[in-house]
């Protein structure tokens, strides 16, 4: 077998995080976004001793786990691969994955509690961060996800199906504005252009729905009539603002340099299991608003008795965990880099009418071994490149008597947990809970103890 070969093969397993792979005459071939069971043509891209990496280039039978899928942009779009999946398939399939971490760490013997599913499967997200672009290059001007496989081409994803109704129609009546008005896109390569992203949230519950339009300050044109057009739109929720934000930065992810209020206000209100949260533009919220309660109910029976203990609730976002346990602790301190969303922390807790509350902004590593309370409870729900190593020394050394981590990637999960239970914690029991139907992420929520000497 060499570079560039077409070969023919059955996925055997796949992995946590999209991959899957097969045999053939003694090299596993690793592949992406493939399904067990599938039959694939793929090229190779590298081969080196018995392990290669190629990509599919075309089913040639389907997994007998496969069912017809039912969005439109299934193939096409590289938002949601195992669509075509039973979502009970999906389950199990996530399940087996995080276990399999877990062994290959030497963590074994964990008391897993069963996978928990979405309560829905379609129109779950809250969020949707869309990109512009061409589906082809110098093609008709494209609002969407990224194309499987793909970096630079953009698919309109104007009849997905993971979010609901009013999404697609505020996409399409952005696209056509902008398409009209023959404005460009910000080409990312080139770094020429306009338009880069269109970043909209729609709270489960109340169904307000902020839009944010993403542009450079390459070119000044006056969109004062989209934003009239928004207003008149028929939607089942409510647009409560609309922001416009300006990135001149380089990198192609959604940050602010400046953002305007052209219509109402900067954030919407959510409700969790009987609180309000405050979200703005730039805080990270769970992204499916339903699952996420059910996550929290986990994280609140993991966490048990928690009267007159001190919790802190590190990497909190907008405090929603911290919030959700605080009605029967003594105290709760949260830590949060996003100063934007610690802001609406601390406003959620007075709306909340919560006064056990304290929140503080800044990175976890550096602000963790000021705080001169000593934890009965620490919670920890890092972003997916896990704890920083000092940091995760830091909160080791308050000797509290339980941890809850909950992560939304078991690869830095199982590494954290291995220095923790070298560190003298013993995991009590695990429980995976899927936020991200049709999609290769899952959440792990995961009970420690400290073994007392
Ligand atoms: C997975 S989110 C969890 C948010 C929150 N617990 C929730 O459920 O909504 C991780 C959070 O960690 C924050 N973060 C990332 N790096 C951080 C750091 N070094 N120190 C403090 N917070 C950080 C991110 O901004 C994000 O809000």
């Amino acid at each position: 077998m060499k570079r560039k070969d077409i070969v023919e093969f059955v996925i055997e397993a796949t992995e946590f995080g999209g991959k899957a792979y097969g045999r053939l005459d003694g090299v596993k071939i690793n592949v992406k976004h493939g399904i067990k069971g599938q039959k694939v043509r793929a090229i190779i891209k590298r081969i080196k001793k018995n392990q290669a990496e190629a990509r599919i280039v075309e089913v040639l039978e389907a997994s007998p786990l496969e069912a017809e899928a039912t969005c439109k942009h299934f193939g096409n779009c590289g938002g949601c691969f195992q669509q075509s999946i039973h979502y009970d398939n999906q389950l199990q399939e996530k399940e087996e994955n995080v276990k399999k971490l877990f062994e290959e760490q030497g963590l074994n013997d964990v008391n897993w509690l069963p996978i928990e599913g979405s309560p829905i499967t379609f129109g779950y997200r809250n969020k949707m961060e869309f990109s512009f672009g061409d589906e082809e290059k110098g093609g008709r001007l494209a609002l969407g996800m990224h194309k499987r496989g793909r970096h630079h081409d953009i698919v309109t994803v104007d009849e997905c199906l993971i979010m609901d109704e009013d999404y697609r129609k505020i996409l399409k009546t952005i696209l056509e504005y902008f398409t009209n008005k023959k404005i460009p896109f910000y080409h990312s390569m080139r770094h020429v252009g306009y338009l880069r992203h269109l970043v909209v949230r729609k709270a489960h519950y109340t169904g307000e729905i902020l839009v944010n339009l993403v542009t450079t300050t390459q070119l000044q044109p006056d969109i004062s009539s989209l934003v009239k057009e928004l207003k008149t739109l028929e939607l089942k929720g409510d647009l409560v603002g609309f922001l416009h934000t300006f990135n001149d930065n380089l990198s192609d992810t959604v940050q602010s340099d400046k953002t305007d209020i052209l219509l109402g206000r900067d954030y919407i209100i959510e409700k969790q299991l009987g609180l309000q949260f405050k979200i703005s533009a730039f805080s990270f919220f769970q992204t499916n608003t339903l699952a996420a309660e059910k996550l929290y109910s986990i994280v609140r029976d993991f966490l048990g008795d928690a009267n007159n203990q001190i919790v802190f609730d590190l990497y909190c976002g907008t405090g929603t965990i911290g919030q959700i346990v605080a009605s029967n602790a003594q105290k709760v301190i949260g830590i949060e880099i996003v100063e934007d969303a610690v802001k609406a922390a601390r406003e959620n807790a007075a709306l909340n009418g919560l006064n056990n509350c304290e929140f503080i902004a800044g990175d976890v590593g550096q602000e963790v071994k000021k705080i001169n309370y000593k934890p009965d409870i620490i919670i920890l729900d890092p972003p997916r490149a896990g704890i920083h190593p000092k940091a995760l020394k830091d909160v080791i050394s308050f000797g509290a008597d339980r941890i809850v981590y909950v992560s939304c990637n078991p690869k830095t999960l199982v590494k954290d947990l291995k220095d923790l239970v070298s560190s003298g914690y013993t995991i009590v029991r695990a429980k995976c809970m899927d936020m991200f139907p049709h999609t290769g992420h899952i959440e792990t929520v995961v009970l420690m103890s400290r073994v007392k000497e």
